[in-house]
């Protein structure tokens, strides 16, 4: 087992909880010579510092890391582990991931952070998908927790989409903004996001159907939505514990 060796008591809460449930995913499924797909995002980080730890001290030996955006690529550079690319390894043993909202269905929401097209194509190529996340991110339905689903759009279809999204899936949409440029977020990839705030408390909403139907419009590169993809939730309450919650549906 690989140990932490942060000060993990000065810590707030919440970001102890993201640690553990990083290191809970890790010392469980990341094995020496694993070839591992390593999302983004604040929980991502702590797995970046347990990945780090473990190849430091050689429990973790030839292990391969294929990161889904670019600054987790700067930490796992920084970090002195091995990065390389879906050109070099274009099949992955493991993924593993922050979420935004993960429901009773283990669907996710993605993207809080602009990070999703990279995210979900490096989960693809993955034989298995688990997610660390901290209490905020439990939820039975989808919206309890996260108000939206970022969407990546191609630059010239974000004026037109602001208006047909909403028209076809009600709710409205926003162009997400940046804080420190003039105009909106730009991904890793060159692109927008749109912000589409869905009605909440509508029954039995089709999800599947609802990211085909995103999915098959033009100008939206992906969505934030993850569906049917996930083996296991790792959430780390407030009180200490972690619990993995294994979708029993894909195993
Ligand atoms: O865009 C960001 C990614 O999808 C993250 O994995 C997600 O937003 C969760 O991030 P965090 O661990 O910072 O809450």
């Amino acid at each position: 087992m690989v140990t932490s060796t942060a000060p993990e008591a000065e810590l707030a809460p919440i970001e102890q909880a993201k640690k553990r449930a990083a290191f809970a995913c890790g010392e469980k499924y990341v094995q020496s010579g694993c070839r591992l797909g390593v999302g983004s995002g604040s929980t991502v980080k702590y797995l970046v510092e347990y990945l780090k730890q473990g190849y430091q001290n050689g429990q973790l030996k030839d292990i391969i890391c294929v990161p889904t955006s670019f600054l987790t690529k700067q930490w796992l550079i920084e970090s002195g582990l091995p990065v390389s690319d879906l050109d070099a390894h274009p099949e992955l043993d493991v993924c593993i991931d922050g979420a935004d909202e993960v429901d009773g269905q283990f669907t996710c929401i993605k993207g809080g952070g602009g990070c999703l097209a990279q995210e979900k194509i490096v989960q693809t190529a993955a034989k298995h998908f688990y997610v660390i996340a901290d209490y905020l991110k439990d939820s039975k339905h989808l919206g309890d927790r996260y108000p939206a689903v970022p969407i990546e759009v191609l630059p010239p279809a974000s004026q037109p989409l602001l208006r047909s999204i909403p028209r076809a899936e009600g709710g409205s949409c926003q162009l997400r903004q940046a804080t420190k440029k003039c105009g909106p977020v730009v991904t890793d990839n060159g692109n927008f996001i749109i912000d589409w705030q869905f009605e909440k408390n509508v029954s039995g909403r089709d999800w599947l159907a609802i990211q085909q139907r995103l999915a098959n419009t033009p100008g939206i590169v992906e969505t934030g939505l993850f569906i049917g993809c996930v083996d296991a939730v790792f959430f780390a309450y407030s009180d200490g514990s972690v619990k993995e919650i294994v979708n029993t549906k894909k195993h």
